[in-house]
């Protein structure tokens, strides 16, 4: 057969089966229901929008990005984001549904380089069974119990040490101080570390390398960021691990101090964890419990100065705390003075938890009792809200991907997509929250309810004008949510509570330079906030 005999013979057989092929495309395609996926843009091809995305702006704000989006397409937006399609979500009901449906419908999914910087046992990146055992430790670890008998008192104490340090009228960067006082806390608390001593001193530093890294773009070449914060690390494994041999012989020689009551002996004790495994929680917990709570209170100190009437109300009621300890011959705060501190949990403490948008009863659930990781039982009555987390928004937005394909309210969520729900574009909703933009802490204040005969009564003990659809739904999530919500809520409050009771009775400050918080998206003072600062003691005589 002739070489254009066969050709031609190819071609038609071709042309007889291009029907046949149209036909099976069509039918896939029809079979195939199509997606209803919400609106939005998946910008350019791999890097999609996420330059625009991660573009600093100020913290107080949604920003440029989020504010054009949500104005064009919605609260509930698609964009490919971190080299990923993804739906992002500034939507109250759809961020809970996700926290919620955590390990169901949704998984927690960070970068790959994160899982690289913080370690692939990191309980921050971990899944499913090894998440919750790490979750478990924890918990234990930072239990309500331990916070009354334990770490109240060294809250007091680092507190003071910094604070005591601060020099007559003088000037300093007040996020490198609330800095040194949550990783001075976390250090002793994890490692029975002693502020001051040289191998604090060397820890930290090489922590802040790392830090640096954490939040750098992930490009691992000679020089960069990234590449020293992963030499960092390694250097802080070693210096951990050098800490862990030293304890387990101690351990077993039954030399261990009564001080060494911190995390790493109870793992060491009371885990069946590799070294491996220890190391990264070590590292992933000084990481989660230093770097956020280090940055509320830096925040509340930049927050405070606006409204005198706040200071004043602060100074109230700290003073009168001060007035009632030395009547009855204290010296160090109780878990009795932490209750007392209402008007600061108003800037500081938030426990609002209910299912839906329902008004809460009298009844009140923590998150984690709610979830069935039964932690904390605070004995306030009603809870309050954060009102320097909802304006500052330390974590800005979580990442997750969904695991099967979901439907929320008519809108496609694919599975494999990522999914990110922005906390902070809820918080700063006006249609949630009257004036967001302004720091009001007395928008938080307490009113009880009841239900009676199915409806909302107010108990009559409500003060100051509250917008009940603030405080009673579950728009207010600093802390997450759901399975993951954060292990350290609690202690960042007390931390929060007992560094602003010391503040206040010993300081008058001010900002000695124009400074705000930038989201970048981790949230940060450009100059460090710098304050100046006049010793006055409100203590009584
Ligand atoms: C104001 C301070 C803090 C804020 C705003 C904050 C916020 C958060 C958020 C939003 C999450 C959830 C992350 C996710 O779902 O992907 C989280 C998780 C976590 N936080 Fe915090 N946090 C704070 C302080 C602390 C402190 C003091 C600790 C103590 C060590 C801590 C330990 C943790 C841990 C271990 C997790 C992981 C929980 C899990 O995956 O089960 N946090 N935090």
């Amino acid at each position: 057969m002739s070489h254009s005999l066969l050709s031609f013979y190819s071609l038609s057989s071709i042309l007889a089966l291009l029907p046949l092929f149209i036909f099976i495309l069509i039918k896939r395609k029809q079979s195939k229901p199509k997606l209803n996926l919400p609106p939005g843009n998946m910008g350019w091809p791999f890097l999609g929008e996420t330059i625009a995305y991660l573009n600093p702006y100020s913290a107080t704000t949604i920003g440029e990005f989020m504010e054009q989006h949500i104005a064009r397409y919605g609260t509930i937006y698609k964009s490919k984001l971190f080299g990923e399609p993804a739906i992002v979500s500034a939507d109250a009901g759809l961020n809970r549904f996700i926290l919620q449906n955590e390990g169901k419908l949704f998984e927690c999914s960070y970068p790959r380089s994160i899982g690289g910087i913080l370690g692939k046992w990191s309980m921050l990146v971990l899944v499913g069974d090894m998440h919750r055992d790490m979750r478990v430790i924890s918990l234990n670890f930072l239990s309500h119990a331990r916070l009354r008998t334990h770490l109240l008192k060294e809250v007091e104490k680092h507190t003071l040490l910094v604070l005591n340090s601060w020099n007559q009228s003088s000037t300093f960067s007040a996020q490198d101080e609330a800095k040194k006082f949550t990783f001075n806390l976390m250090a002793r608390h994890i490692m029975s570390m002693d502020p001051g001593d040289i191998e604090t001193d060397q820890l930290k530093k090489e922590y802040v390398t790392f830090m640096k890294g954490v939040v750098s773009a992930p490009l691992n070449f000679p020089g960069t960021a990234y590449r020293k914060a992963l030499k960092s690390r390694s250097t802080i494994l070693k210096f951990i691990e050098g800490k862990m041999e030293d304890r387990v012989k101690r351990i077993q020689e039954g030399n261990e101090s009564l001080e060494e009551d911190d995390l790493l002996n109870w793992v060491l004790k009371h885990s069946n964890l590799s070294t491996e495994q220890i190391l990264d929680l070590i590292l992933s917990l000084l990481f989660a419990g230093h770097e956020t709570s280090s940055v509320a209170i830096a925040l509340a100190i930049y927050f405070l100065p606006g409204s005198p009437q706040a200071i004043q109300q602060l100074r109230e009621e700290h003073r009168e705390i001060a007035r009632a300890k030395k009547e009855a011959g204290e010296v160090e705060l109780t878990w009795d003075d932490y209750k007392k501190m209402e008007f600061t949990h108003c800037l500081a403490v938030s426990n609002i938890i209910c299912d839906d948008d329902d008004v809460m009863p009298f009844k009140v659930f923590t998150t984690e009792q709610h979830y069935g990781y039964s932690l904390i039982t605070q004995d306030y009555v009603v809870k309050v809200v954060n009102e320097t987390l909802r304006l500052g928004n330390v974590v800005r937005f979580l990442h997750r991907k969904a695991v099967k394909d979901v439907n929320y309210k008519g809108y496609d969520i694919p599975s494999g997509w990522k999914v990110l729900p922005v906390i902070a574009a809820v918080h700063l909703d006006p249609s949630l929250f009257d004036q967001p933009q302004h720091f009001n802490p007395w928008r938080w204040q307490v009113l009880r309810f009841q239900i009676i005969n199915g409806h909302v009564e107010n108990n009559g003990n409500s003060r100051g004008s509250c917008p009940s659809k603030s405080i009673t739904n579950n728009n207010f999530l600093p802390f997450g949510g759901g399975p993951r919500l954060c292990a350290g809520s609690e202690l960042a409050k007390l931390e929060m509570a007992v560094f602003i009771h010391h503040l206040i009775l010993n300081y008058h400050w001010e900002l000695a330079d124009t400074d705000q918080p930038f989201a970048y998206p981790f949230v940060d003072f450009p100059k460090g906030l710098p304050i100046r600062v006049q010793p006055h003691s409100l203590l009584p005589n």
